[in-house]
């Protein structure tokens, strides 16, 4: 029997940098979520469709079943929790780190000297909690869902904790990176009860983006 694959992608870089991956396993997105206002893209394999989502929605998407599998950050992942996902391959794309950046003129080694309680803005309050507390820090978060770099300078919060590859977003904000927490990049997940029942389907894909995605 013939099996759909749904695929979860978000636009932009991450779509992007699967393209790729996904012509290595044979598959040719037909549709450009840049220029197409739909959100259910066909593919040259009439049995695989790309879905679009926000970037922050890929492992809810897979983990209920609407997508088979889905490519997200790491950081989304750790924010998510991971729950009915199968994580088997880093592909090693949208790589960049997750750091605690502040403004120029603020003394952040001392602020910590001074055991000062700091306010850190933050998409990602999970991660962000973890690493405060394994360093003994208290920090009040304030959740914001995106621009966390204007947050020190209006006086919003002392910190950031975000996402950082070029470092331009930084310097034409005037602030610097303190801590680094992680490094980030986008991994493949799969739904588990997919990876079961629609093994002989997903396999080939998973070796072929396994395969292109090695350095
Ligand atoms: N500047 C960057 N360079 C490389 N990779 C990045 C960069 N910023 C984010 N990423 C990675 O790419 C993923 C997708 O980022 P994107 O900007 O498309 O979505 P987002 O705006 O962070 O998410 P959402 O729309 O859910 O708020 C992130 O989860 C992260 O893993
Ligand atoms: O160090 P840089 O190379 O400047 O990259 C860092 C920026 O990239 C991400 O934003 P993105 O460009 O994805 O914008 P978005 O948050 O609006 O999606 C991240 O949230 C930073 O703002």
């Amino acid at each position: 029997m013939s099996q759909k694959l749904t695929l979860a992608l978000s636009k932009g870089r991450i779509f992007e940098e699967t393209l790729p991956l996904l012509k290595a396993a044979g598959i040719e997105v037909t549709e450009d979520p840049e220029t197409s206002r739909k959100l259910i893209l066909s593919t040259n394999d009439p049995l695989v469709n790309v879905i679009i989502v926000r970037a922050s929605d890929v492992p809810t998407y897979v983990q209920y079943g609407a997508a088979d599998f889905g490519v997200a950050g790491k950081d989304v992942l750790l924010e998510h929790g991971g729950e009915g996902l199968y994580q088997p391959i880093d592909l090693e794309i949208a790589k960049c780190r997750m750091s605690v950046a502040v403004s120029a003129g603020f003394d952040y080694a001392s602020a910590i000297r001074q055991g000062a309680r700091l306010r850190v803005a933050t998409k990602y309050l999970l991660t962000a909690r973890e690493h405060f507390a394994a360093k003994g820090m208290h920090v009040d978060l304030i959740k914001l869902y995106g621009s966390m770099e204007l947050a020190p300078l209006v006086g919003l919060a002392d910190a950031i904790v975000d996402l950082v590859s070029t470092g331009g977003t930084l310097r034409a904000n005037n602030l610097v990176e303190v801590e680094h927490i992680m490094d980030i990049s986008s991994r493949l997940v799969v739904n588990q009860a997919a990876l079961k029942l629609k093994r002989e389907r997903l396999q080939p894909i998973l070796d072929a983006f396994e395969r292109a995605s090695i350095k």
